[in-house]
């Protein structure tokens, strides 16, 4: 396999719930070393499409293939709120089976979770909280970045932050998937697609 290969490729994708069909085949491919964003309407599917990509949520049919180790943020929110942000970190620690914590430690400076660190979950704030869910995302330092609404609840600063730090792991060549429903600043991505009527479309096609 060569360096220039997909890092994940979605093939022929379908989902329904019921009679609802969300996903009518999905295809695209994320490849190394960009930032690529989809956006779409509430209820599109954004949802589902990633929970399928990151292995949550069994497709119908189709297949996704992908490389590297995957790290994975969703849109609700996995915490316990029992759990302090330290003991999250010890907990993620150990099931990535990772010897330090440098990263992690490096994110809750960058995001300014730090004066959190023993706070337990349920008393943090949405905005709090949702740094606490990228933070356990990134923490291992994976290859492939599957993120939903990953700035859902972030003020400005934190807003900017964020793309900082997509932006630097897309730099250091990890792949970067963002999906939202918010269609601006959109040129911060490599690649914009729009997810539409269960499809995965350039957004230069939707455009024209
Ligand atoms: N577990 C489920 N059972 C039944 N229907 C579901 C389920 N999960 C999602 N849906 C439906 O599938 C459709 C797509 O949902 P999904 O959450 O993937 O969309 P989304 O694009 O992420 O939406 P939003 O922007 O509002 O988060 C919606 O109509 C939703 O109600």
């Amino acid at each position: 396999m060569s360096t220039k290969d997909p890092v994940l490729h979605a093939i022929d994708l379908h989902k329904s719930y019921g009679h609802r069909s969300v996903l009518s085949g999905v295809e695209f491919e994320l490849r190394p070393g960009e930032l690529l964003g989809i956006i779409g309407e509430n209820g599109a599917g954004k949802s589902t499409l990633l929970q399928i990509l990151a292995g949550v949520l069994r497709a119908d049919r189709g297949e996704v293939l992908h490389r590297g180790s995957l790290g994975y943020c969703p849109q609700r929110i996995v915490v316990n709120d029992e759990l302090t942000v330290g003991q999250h970190l010890r907990y993620f620690q150990s099931a990535y089976h990772i010897a330090s914590l440098a990263r992690a430690e490096q994110l809750l400076e960058r995001l300014g979770l730090a004066p959190y660190r023993t706070i337990r979950a349920g008393s943090l704030s949405g905005g709090t909280r949702q740094k606490l869910n990228l933070t356990l995302a990134l923490m291992h330092d994976p290859d492939v970045v599957l993120m939903d609404e990953p700035y859902q609840g972030f003020d400005w600063e934190n807003y900017l932050t964020f793309w900082q730090l997509a932006t630097e792991l897309r730099d250091t060549g990890r792949s970067v998937l963002v999906i939202s429903h918010i269609a601006h600043d959109t040129e911060r991505f490599d690649r914009l697609f729009h997810l539409e009527s269960g499809r995965v479309v350039a957004a230069e096609r939707v455009a024209s």
